[in-house]
């Protein structure tokens, strides 16, 4: 019997860099909104991956960005946090936009997370010529110790099957960390909690960009062939219940249409969608909902 592997792998890098867009390819799905917004990710949304015997699980952190607001902090902190979980770090940066401030200070940081496998990729090769990137390899190799550096076009495809292979392999041995039954099901959840919170995001654009998530917390499979799905907003705080709400529910109810026509151009089926907002003020910081999904991350990421 062949050995199973399995780890969370964690994608860092300024945002922007094509985190999201990488994970979608590595995944096979939409699990995380690409958009032209930066810090549109902000929770640790992941996706599991099969490579042969391996399972990776893709912690998808927040762009690391230089903190100005405490909630910017709280979003740094999570991204390193995720970092620190993980098992594998992949520092995602542009090749185009080279060793910018923002990488030099995610270098800086690099030192802190220990002894895990670290691996450089540079994205958007298909934006520059070889000898930039020969020089980048160089530079950035000669600041960090990498232990493997891969030169990929996250949205092109290119280089991305060998930096998964060599995933598969640095996980470590072990049990897979999802029943194999659950992973259909999985990204399905995720999805669904995506497309309602990429709707929010359209919609209240500047006003809360990053301070709520979505949750699917039921799915029901109908015999009439539609499916019911239940989903919680959460927001900070009891201000940003009403924004979300809109006048006698307005905003609320246009998010819950555009969702459910997305989801079920995608299902091809109809879809009931419920959404309830409710107000967690530490959200960001509370891990009971990773462990929900049958997961346990370990403490100590503030
Ligand atoms: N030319 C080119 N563009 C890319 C590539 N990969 C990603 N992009 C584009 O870069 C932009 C940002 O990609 P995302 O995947 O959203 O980046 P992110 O790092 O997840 O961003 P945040 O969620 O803001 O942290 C998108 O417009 C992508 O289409 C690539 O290989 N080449």
């Amino acid at each position: 019997m062949s050995d199973t592997r399995a780890g969370f792998i964690a994608l860092i890098g300024e945002p922007n860099a094509g985190k999201s867009t990488l994970l979608n390819r590595m995944v096979g799905a939409k699990v995380s909104i690409v958009t032209h917004k930066v810090q549109t990710t902000r929770a640790r949304i992941r996706g599991v991956a099969m490579e042969g015997q391996s399972q990776l699980v893709f912690v998808d952190t927040p762009g690391l960005f230089q903190p100005r607001r405490r909630l910017d902090r709280a979003m740094v902190a999570a991204a390193w946090g995720g970092a620190a979980d993980a098992d594998v770090v992949v520092l995602m940066i542009e090749a185009h936009r080279g060793m910018s401030d923002g990488v030099k200070a995610i270098l800086d940081g690099l030192g802190d997370l220990g002894d895990r496998r670290i691996a450089l990729a540079i994205n958007k090769i298909d934006k520059v010529k070889s000898e930039t990137l020969l020089a980048l390899t160089q530079a950035m190799n000669e600041a960090f110790a990498f232990e493997k550096t891969f030169m990929i076009s996250a949205e092109k495809g290119h280089g991305c099957d060998t930096l998964r292979a060599w995933l598969a392999q640095a996980v470590p041995l072990g049990p897979w960390l999802y029943p194999e039954d659950q992973l259909s099901d999985l990204p399905m959840r995720m999805i669904a909690a995506e497309m309602t919170r990429e709707k929010l995001t359209l919609r209240l654009h500047q006003e809360l960009p990053y301070q709520l998530t979505v949750e699917t917390e039921n799915w029901e499979e109908r015999k009439d062939g539609s499916c019911k799905i239940d989903q919680l907003v959460y927001v900070m705080r009891d201000g940003h219940k009403g924004i979300v709400l809109g006048n006698k529910g307005e905003t609320i109810k246009a998010v819950g249409q555009a969702a459910r026509a997305e989801l079920e151009e995608f299902l091809g089926r109809k879809v009931h969608l419920f959404l309830q907002v409710k107000v967690r003020p530490n959200w960001l910081e509370e891990s009971e909902r990773y462990d929900e999904m049958g997961l346990n991350f370990k403490d100590g990421n503030s």
